[in-house]
Formats: C-alpha cells, sequence, structure tokens
C-alpha cells in the first residue's frame, strides 16, 4: 500500500452541482451571522458619526463668514468632538466584534474540518494528496477571515458615509452636489470597462498560478532524477516555461487594461475630485454670486463621495476569493466519511475473509474482481503480481482506506464495515513503504504505535525493531526531534515504523515491503525486524521481492485484479506458471549464470 501522497491524484473535483441549497458563504457563517451584522451595523453607524464633523466644520465655517458669536460656535464643535469620538468607538467595537465573530468561526470550523478529516476514508488521502487538507484548513479559513473581519467593515463603511455627505452636500447647493458625483460615475464606467471579461481572466490567472505551483513542486521532486542524468537544465525547463507563460499572460492583461484602470483610479482621486468642484465653485462664486464659504463643505466631503471606487475594487477579488474558499470548503465538508456501523459488531479472532470481492475507483473498471483470500491468524501471506496488478488495492481494503463494491472482509467473522473504526484500528495495523515521521522525538515518533507506552516498552521495540544501537547515536538519544537537522536513513526509517507497529501490537498487519533498501547490511536489518514483527501475528506482505518472501506460508499470485495462483514457493515454481515466470524476472544475472537453486 503506497502511502497517502504516494500516487498521483486525479484532476480535482468539478464544483459541487447546484442543489438549491443557500450559498456555502452564507451557510459557513451561519453559526456568527448575527453577530457579523451586528458588527456591519456598528460600522455604519461609526461611518455615518464619522461624516458629521466635517458637517459641522462646514456649518462653522458658514456662521464664521456671517459673522456668528463665538458662543454661537461652541456647540457645533462639541457636536463634531462628540460625533468623531462616537465614530471611534463604534468602528472599534464593529471591528473587534468582527474579529470576534470570525475568531469563534474559525475555531468552530477547523475543529469541524479536524473531526471530518479524521473521518474520512485513507483512500481519499490517497486519490487526492493532502494538499486539498492545507488549503482547506489554513488559505481557505484565512481568506474567510479576511473577508468577515476586514473587508465585510471595509466595504459597509465605504459604501455609507458617502450617502450621507451627498445627502448633505444636496442641502447646500444641488449643482456642486451633483458634480461631485461625476468623478464616480465616471471611476464606475472606466471601472467596468477595465474590468469587461475579468472572470474569464481571472479563471486564466488562477490556471497560470496552478500551472507555476505544478511545475515548482514537479521541479523540486524531480530535480535528482533530472541532474543525475546530465539533464540539470531540463528539470527547471517547465517551471521556467510556466512562468513566463505567466509573466506574457499578466503583461498582456495589464497592456489591454492599463488606460481605463489608471483612468478609473485618476479620476476619484481626491486631487482631481477637488480640482474639479473648485474650479466649478469659483465660477458659481464669481459668476453666481453664491458664498464662498458654501465652497467649504464640498472640500471636505467632495473626495469622500468618489472614495469608494478605490476601496470598492479591490474588495471585489477579496470577496470572489472568500467565495471560491467557502465552495471548497463545503465541498470538503460534505465529502461522505467512512461509514460507522449502525449494529456495531466486534469480531471473534483474527482470521481474515475475503470473498467475492469486487472494487472499482471510478464506479465503471474493476480493478479487483472476485477476489476469495484467507489469511490464517499465525501465517504470513504474501501477495505478488505485476505492476498493477491490484496488491495495493486488496490490501488497502481490511484497514477500510475504501470499502469494497462488492464481497465482503470480515475479521473475526464480523464485516469490516460493521466493526467500529476505533476497534478496527487497534486490530488492523499497517506499515507503509514511505513511512512518515513526524516533527517530533524518536520516542513519541515510536510511541505513536500506543501514547502510553513506558520509555522501557518503546525501547524494547526499538530493540526488536534493530533501532536501538541508532537512536544511541543520536545527539538526545530517545529525545532527539526529529527533522530539525536530525534525518534518519531511509532503512532507519523504515525500521521506526517497524518498532511503531510492534510497539501497537496489532495482531493483524498489513505490510508495503520496501522496493528498495540503501545496502544488503541494512536490508538484513530490516528482514530481521520484520520476523520479530510477524511472530505470532496475522501479517498480508505486499511482496516485490520475491526474494523476501519465499518462506511466506502462501503466496498469492494477483493478475489484472483476479487470484491466478496461490501456494507455497516450491509448489508454485514447480507448477510452472505465472509465479515461475515472475520469479525468473527477477533472478539476478548471477543467481542465473550460477545456475543457483530456486
Ligand atoms: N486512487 C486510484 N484511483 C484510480 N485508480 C487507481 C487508484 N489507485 C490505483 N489505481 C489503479 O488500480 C489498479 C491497481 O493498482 P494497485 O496500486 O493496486 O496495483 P499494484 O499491484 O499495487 O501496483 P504496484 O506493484 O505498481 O504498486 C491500477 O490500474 C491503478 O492504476
Amino acid at each position: 500500500m503506497k502511502s497517502p501522497t504516494s500516487r498521483p491524484g486525479p484532476e480535482p473535483a468539478p464544483p459541487a452541482p447546484d442543489t438549491g441549497a443557500p450559498p456555502p458563504l452564507r451557510t459557513l457563517a451561519a453559526p456568527v451571522r448575527g453577530r457579523l451584522a451586528l458588527a456591519a451595523g456598528l460600522q455604519a453607524v461609526a461611518a455615518l458619526a464619522g461624516v458629521v464633523p466635517f458637517i459641522a466644520v462646514s456649518l462653522l465655517a458658514d456662521r464664521l463668514t456671517d459673522g456668528a458669536s463665538a458662543d454661537a460656535l461652541w456647540p457645533l464643535v462639541a457636536l463634531a468632538c462628540a460625533a468623531g469620538l462616537f465614530a471611534l468607538v463604534c468602528g472599534t467595537a464593529a471591528g473587534a466584534l468582527a474579529h470576534l465573530a470570525d475568531n469563534d468561526l474559525q475555531l468552530a470550523l477547523r475543529r469541524r474540518l479536524a473531526r471530518h478529516i479524521g473521518r474520512l476514508p485513507l483512500g481519499r488521502f490517497t486519490e487526492k494528496g493532502t494538499g486539498e487538507i492545507k488549503q482547506a484548513v489554513h488559505d481557505d479559513v484565512s481568506a474567510l477571515h479576511t473577508l468577515f473581519a476586514h473587508t465585510l467593515l471595509d466595504v459597509v463603511a465605504v459604501l455609507t458615509a458617502p450617502v450621507l455627505a451627498l445627502a448633505y452636500l444636496f442641502t447646500v447647493d444641488w449643482r456642486l452636489a451633483l458634480l461631485a458625483v461625476v468623478p464616480l460615475a465616471l471611476g464606475v464606467l472606466l471601472f467596468r470597462r477595465a474590468m469587461s471579461g475579468a472572470a474569464a481572466q481571472m479563471a486564466e490567472f488562477g490556471a497560470a498560478i496552478g500551472r507555476i505551483s505544478a511545475a515548482a513542486v514537479e521541479f523540486a521532486a524531480g530535480i535528482a532524477v533530472f541532474k543525475s542524468f546530465g539533464r540539470g537544465r531540463r528539470a527547471h525547463e517547465r517551471f521556467v516555461r510556466a512562468t513566463e507563460g505567466f509573466a506574457d499572460f499578466f503583461s498582456g492583461w495589464v497592456r489591454a487594461t492599463l488606460v481605463s484602470s489608471t483612468a478609473a483610479v485618476l479620476v476619484v482621486t481626491p486631487a482631481v475630485v477637488l480640482l474639479l468642484l473648485t474650479l466649478a465653485g469659483a465660477v458659481l462664486v464669481t459668476r453666481d454670486g453664491m458664498p464662498a464659504a458654501r465652497l467649504v463643505p464640498f472640500l471636505l466631503l467632495g473626495p469622500a463621495v468618489a472614495a469608494p471606487m478605490g476601496v470598492v475594487g479591490p474588495r471585489v477579488q477579496q470577496i470572489r476569493a472568500g467565495q471560491a474558499a467557502a465552495v471548497r470548503l463545503t465541498e470538503l465538508l460534505r465529502a461522505p466519511t467512512l461509514p460507522e456501523p449502525a449494529d456495531p459488531v466486534l469480531p471473534d479472532g483474527h482470521h481474515v475473509s475475503m470473498r467475492g470481492v469486487s472494487f472499482s475507483y471510478d464506479g465503471r473498471t474493476d480493478v479487483l474482481s472476485g477476489v476469495d483470500l484467507d489469511l490464517v491468524p499465525g501465517t504470513v501471506t504474501a501477495l505478488v503480481g505485476p505492476s498493477g496488478s491490484g496488491k495495493s488495492t486488496l490490501a488497502s481494503l481490511l484497514p477500510r482506506f475504501h470499502d469494497v463494491t462488492a464481497g465482503t472482509v470480515t475479521l473475526g467473522g464480523a464485516d469490516v464495515r460493521d466493526i467500529p473504526a476505533t476497534e478496527l484500528y487497534r486490530r488492523v495495523g499497517f506499515v507503509l513503504q514511505d513511512v512518515r515521521l513526524l516533527r517530533a522525538s524518536v520516542a513519541d515518533n515510536i510511541r505513536l504505535g500506543r501514547p502510553d507506552a513506558t520509555d522501557e516498552e518503546v525501547e524494547r521495540c526499538a530493540r526488536a525493531a534493530h533501532l536501538h544501537d541508532r537512536v544511541l547515536a543520536l545527539p538526545d538519544g530517545y529525545a532527539t526531534v526529529l527533522g530539525s537537522g536530525v534525518a534518519l536513513s531511509g532503512g532507519e526509517a523504515q525500521r521506526l515504523s517497524i518498532a511503531r507497529a510492534l510497539l501497537a501490537d496489532a495482531p493483524v498487519l498489513v505490510l508495503d515491503e520496501a522496493t528498495a533498501y540503501a545496502d544488503p547490511h541494512s536490508e538484513a536489518l530490516i528482514q530481521d525486524a520484520l520476523s520479530a514483527l510477524a511472530a505470532g501475528r496475522t501479517l498480508l506482505v505486499i511482496a516485490h521481492r520475491l526474494s523476501t518472501i519465499r518462506s511466506a506460508d502462501r503466496i498469492v499470485v494477483l493478475e489484472d485484479g483476479r487470484v491466478t495462483e496461490q501456494g507455497r514457493h516450491d509448489d508454485l515454481l514447480a507448477a510452472g506458471g505465472r509465479y515461475a515466470a515472475l520469479w525468473d524476472a527477477q533472478r539476478s544475472p548471477d543467481d542465473v549464470r550460477e545456475g543457483s537453486t530456486r
């Protein structure tokens, strides 16, 4: 069985079909919607209150030019101060409320994701890789944070304040007020032109970024292979092509929209708005005899009327990103979990039996068909067969990485689907080929098999797995943290995972034999460790090298998802069938030259 990330996954699933359900964003925000609405309301009040000091100052200017007494001015000063303070308090409260609501939402969402991901069939990670989990738990939850804690309030503020500002300006002079709307209207028109076809461009933008990251991963993962074949340059060719492609696309997009997007930003800049209003105001003052003080509110509030254009544009992108994140999160949260049995059954013993087992990944082509297999307690069964014959898939059905499409897999007489997951995993362990080590101490890495194990038990298992001496040579022995400058070799990591399995002491074990060991010494140590592991257990080994399973109690040959032969090594060789052919194919030239025995 390959480790969860070892198999390249298929294309990402298409977006969930429209089921008429409420949009994902609204559904996800539901638990904190009330508080977010309150925060938005407070922000609107803050934005409106924030306009009041400007209005008060305009009135002050008016009264001063009318020669009003100082006593008549103080109430306006007080109003400006009070409104400013009130706006500050409301704005701060809105920000705090939105952040607290978002914090609760993030916590609840991450807990929900963790619970849900923990109940997904392990096979899902084999198929899709683990990238989607990182994307959901980190990137997508962060996108929602930006949306709920920041964008929402920004948008409310820039949409509310101009309404009051404009309403007041209309009461002062309708002609200048209309003029104050012109930059906004022009900005919207130009922005729309710059954004025409943006949905397609954004999709291409996302695809181009995706191509860069895929090429970067491939570049990093394959660099050793390319270099070892003297093709250092080829290693980054695709990456370079992807980045060049992105640069071309992006510069083309920028060139096409440069004029209209720059013009959209330019017409709403305060300098342009002020210039326009000042010129028009000067005409009205000189020709129409409008009192000069009436210009003051336009100079103070005019730029605020056009301001939303500058803010809403970038926020649209954040809203889109938040919506896309919500769709992905909802899709992940809706992914079917491993069904837990309605009437749980506990196994009686550890005999594994597969009857008429078929399995299909895509629901169309069977990769296993009609497999019958028995794993007798205390015996070793080896699965062999050509690459792609279904060995990993068959083994993965026992720990329920997937559930059978037809037939049954039973453990101790109970269908594995009727055994509660914790009970199943207590009885069925697996040692994967690609060992995953945690960034934790060696002892804790081994203890993953049984968290309450004592130090003595950990050491006993490490000894049995031939790892103890190597651990003692590490800087802090069993307390050495792996990954922080200390790494184990492939063979050592393999032995650590065997120690883990020994400690977990599951009576049934699925073992994916590593395809390559570093050296004969390491191989001998691993084989010894495996013998310790096999003792008294029911073992199902996915064998890649036949030399290691000669002594297995039963060898099962799989071809195209069917069992074509089974028996002991000598019997199968004597039968001269498929196993004999595989055995001959795997013998080294030296064996052949020396005519070594089978
Ligand atoms: N996650 C998956 N989605 C779709 N098809 C898959 C998936 N995993 C395996 N397959 C297909 O199922 C078939 C059996 O694959 P499997 O890995 O079980 O074979 P195997 O005998 O273990 O091969 P190998 O010896 O190369 O590891 C292959 O055709 C493979 O392409």
